[in-house]
C-alpha cells in the first residue's frame, strides 16, 4: 500500500494538515505514528484507514480487509452490542452463524460478555471501547489501524489488545497505531512514522528526545506589495503560519 503526493485539509480555508507526503505502507509491519499534538496523527490514521480521503493525492493497493479504531467511538448507534458486531460481521462477509460466534467470542476475549445485549449507548465508556476493539477485530483484518485503542479498557484488555496485534502481525498483517504511552508494544520491531509540520518521515530507529527533536521556529517579517499569488502559497505552505497580514488585505 502507498500514499502518493498526499495532502489534506479540513476546509478550503483550513491550513493543510498533511502536505507532500509520499510513503510506503510495508506490509506485515507494525508501525507506530508519533508527533506532537494536533499534528496530524489521527487524520494520517484516518487515511491509511480509508475513512477519509485526501484534499489531493491517491492511496493505492489498499489490502481488502481493513479495520480502523477511531480516537472517538460513535457508541449512539441504535444496536445493542451483540448486533452491532452481527451486523459488522455480516458487512465483512460472514455467513451464517459465523458472525454471531466470533462477536460472542471477542466480548468474552475482551470481558464484555456481560453486556452483549445492552444497547450501546447505555455502556460505560470502557465497554464502549470494548466493543470498537472488537468490531475491528471481527474480520481478522490485514490492516488493523488503532488510534488510542488502548486508551480506557482495563489492564486485561490492554493485554488481550496487545494479543491480537501480535496475532494481526503472525498472519502477515500490518498494524497501524497511535498512542500516549511511549511505552505501548515498545518490546517489537517497530517501524515509526514521525508525523508534524504537514509531513511524515518514516525511521525505524526510535525517536530521539524530545528535546532533541524540537523544531526550529524562525520568525521573519516581511512586506509583500498586492502580490496575491504569492500570498495564497504562503497560506497553502504548512511550514508557514502567517501571524499578521493586515497590511496585506
Ligand atoms: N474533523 C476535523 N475537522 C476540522 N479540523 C480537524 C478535524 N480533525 C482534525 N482537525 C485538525 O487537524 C489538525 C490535526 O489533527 P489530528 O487530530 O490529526 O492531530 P493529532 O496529531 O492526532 O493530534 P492529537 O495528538 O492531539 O490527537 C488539528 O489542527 C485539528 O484541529
Amino acid at each position: 500500500m502507498r500514499l502518493d503526493g498526499i495532502a489534506l485539509r479540513y476546509g478550503l480555508r483550513d491550513p493543510w494538515v498533511l502536505y507532500g507526503v509520499d510513503l510506503d505502507v510495508p506490509t506485515g509491519q507494525l508501525i507506530r505514528a508519533q508527533g506532537g499534538n494536533g499534528g496530524g496523527k489521527s487524520t494520517l490514521l484516518r487515511l491509511v484507514a480509508g475513512v477519509r480521503t485526501p484534499t489531493r493525492g491517491s492511496v493505492r493497493d489498499q489490502p481488502a480487509r481493513r479495520a480502523y479504531v477511531p480516537e472517538r467511538f460513535p457508541a449512539a448507534l441504535p444496536f445493542t452490542a451483540h448486533d452491532y458486531l452481527c451486523h459488522l460481521g455480516r458487512i465483512h462477509g460472514l455467513r451464517g452463524a459465523e458472525p454471531a460466534r466470533r462477536a460472542d467470542a471477542l466480548l468474552d476475549r475482551f470481558g464484555a460478555a456481560a453486556f452483549a445485549r445492552t444497547p450501546l449507548a447505555e455502556l460505560s465508556k470502557g465497554t464502549c471501547q470494548k466493543v470498537a476493539v472488537a468490531q475491528a477485530l471481527l474480520g481478522e483484518p490485514e490492516l488493523l489501524v488503532l488510534d488510542e485503542a488502548w486508551t480506557g479498557l482495563d489492564q486485561a484488555s490492554r493485554a488481550e489488545l496487545d494479543a491480537a496485534v501480535d496475532e494481526r502481525l503472525a498472519q502477515g498483517g500490518t498494524v497501524l497505531f497511535v498512542d500516549h504511552d511511549p511505552g505501548r508494544l515498545a518490546d517489537r520491531p517497530t517501524l515509526r512514522w514521525q508525523v508534524g509540520d504537514g509531513s511524515v518521515t518514516a525511521t525505524d530507529a526510535p525517536s530521539k528526545s524530545a528535546a532533541s527533536t524540537t523544531a526550529t521556529t524562525t520568525t521573519v517579517r516581511i512586506t509583500l506589495t498586492a502580490d496575491a499569488a504569492l500570498l495564497s502559497e504562503l497560506r497553502n505552505d504548512p511550514r508557514v503560519r502567517i501571524e499578521q497580514t493586515e497590511a496585506l488585505t
